[in-house]
């Protein structure tokens, strides 16, 4: 089934004749239109309509299976709004304005505008043979630029040294970073989005980097934390536990698992080593058209695996004034288990 047909299931189950969609992933994701924050999907039962403007013309008519109108608004939604009149018509509250709400409400009079959230998100949670493709292509070309730039993270480096030549090699590739690079070494490892500053990587420090390719628009992310020179003993015995923590939680990746399960399990082994506060995030998330996307490993989540699933498990402990570690694997749900996407090695220590 492709995932217009899934939609207009869930559509039926949630109530809705047609829905507007705005957020810029699920536009590519429904549409296959690369310029997702430039245009917007009207799906019905019976039809689908494309809408961007004249930058777009040749593009969408590249990308894009859909009918597509091109104008800018208020040209589109009137277009649309004959055949709206006396139909349920979701929009997604996570994501549209409340001017662009205003918006439909003024051209669009007869509709019966509903708020509607994760309707198209749950649909990407399970990835397409294609989508697996292209995500295990970007972590392929982040374990490679991370292979070739590990040998550069040495006291006298700065963070943004690292940072750079890892965007520059992404860059190079074809790719781009899937978000701002962390790179993030000592005390600086205390904060889990410690992006790239000009520090100068010291003997001893333990470096977090955080990195993700986008490639055609598929994201990647991994974190491996590295030791220069010799670290204390107090962050060793910290990276251990990490390291215990996140080995586990990947052997127990199948489908059929819970997501808090999972968080729980590592959070555990975190805790036994008096480190659970220090956990200060949860334990992953799904990754595809965006880095951030579902499932969530969160404590408090009711999802649930399954088979063509792409999660992170990234447990860290953060010690404010002291450093931290997060260690992180990419991670496809397979029909009997689960295949780490991320090869890069890790450290032992
Ligand atoms: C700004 S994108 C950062 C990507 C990074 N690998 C990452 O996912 N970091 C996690 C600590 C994170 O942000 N987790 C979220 C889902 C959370 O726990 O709220």
């Amino acid at each position: 089934m492709t995932q217009l047909q899934e939609l207009r299931h869930a559509m039926a189950r949630a109530g809705l004749d047609a829905v507007w969609i705005s957020d810029p992933a699920n536009v590519r994701a429904v549409s296959g239109f690369s310029s997702g924050k430039d245009g917007k999907v009207l799906v019905t039962q019976g039809g689908a309509t494309l809408y961007t403007d004249a930058r777009y013309t040749v593009q969408a008519a590249e990308e894009s299976p859909l009918d597509a109108f091109i104008a800018r608004p208020p040209a589109t939604l009137e277009h649309a709004a004959p055949g709206l009149a006396g139909l349920r018509v979701g929009f997604e509250a996570d994501h549209l304005t409340v001017a662009a709400l205003e918006d439909l409400r003024e051209h669009w009079p007869q509709a019966a505008l509903v708020a509607v959230q994760g309707l198209v998100q749950s649909l990407r949670a399970v990835k397409s043979s294609a989508e697996v493709q292209a995500i295990r292509d970007a972590q392929a070309l982040a374990d490679q630029v991370f292979a070739e730039v590990r040998p550069l993270i040495v006291a006298g480096a700065r963070e943004l040294d690292i940072a750079s030549e890892i965007e520059l090699r992404l860059r190079r590739a074809g790719a781009q970073s899937a978000f701002d690079l962390i790179v993030a070494s000592g005390p600086r490892g205390a904060m889990p989005h410690g992006v790239a500053s000009d520090r100068v990587i010291q003997d001893g420090d333990l470096v977090t980097v955080d990195m993700g390719a986008q490639l055609r628009g598929y994201h990647s992310d991994m974190t491996r934390t590295v030791a220069v020179g010799t670290p204390g003993a107090e962050m060793a015995r910290v990276y251990r536990a990490v390291l215990e923590a996140e080995e586990a939680a990947v052997r127990a990746v199948k489908p059929g698992v819970r997501t808090a399960e999972l968080d729980r399990l590592a959070r555990d082994i975190l805790t036994g080593h008096g480190l659970g506060e220090a956990f200060a995030h949860s334990l992953g998330h799904g990754v595809g058209l965006e880095v951030h996307e579902a499932p969530s490993l969160r404590g408090t989540s009711d999802d649930v695996l399954q088979p063509g699933m792409i999660i992170t498990i990234e447990p860290g402990a953060y010690l404010p004034g002291v450093g931290g570690v997060r260690i992180e694997d990419l991670v496809l749900v397979t029909e009997d288990g689960h295949e780490v996407l991320s090869v890069s090695p890790k450290e032992v220590l």
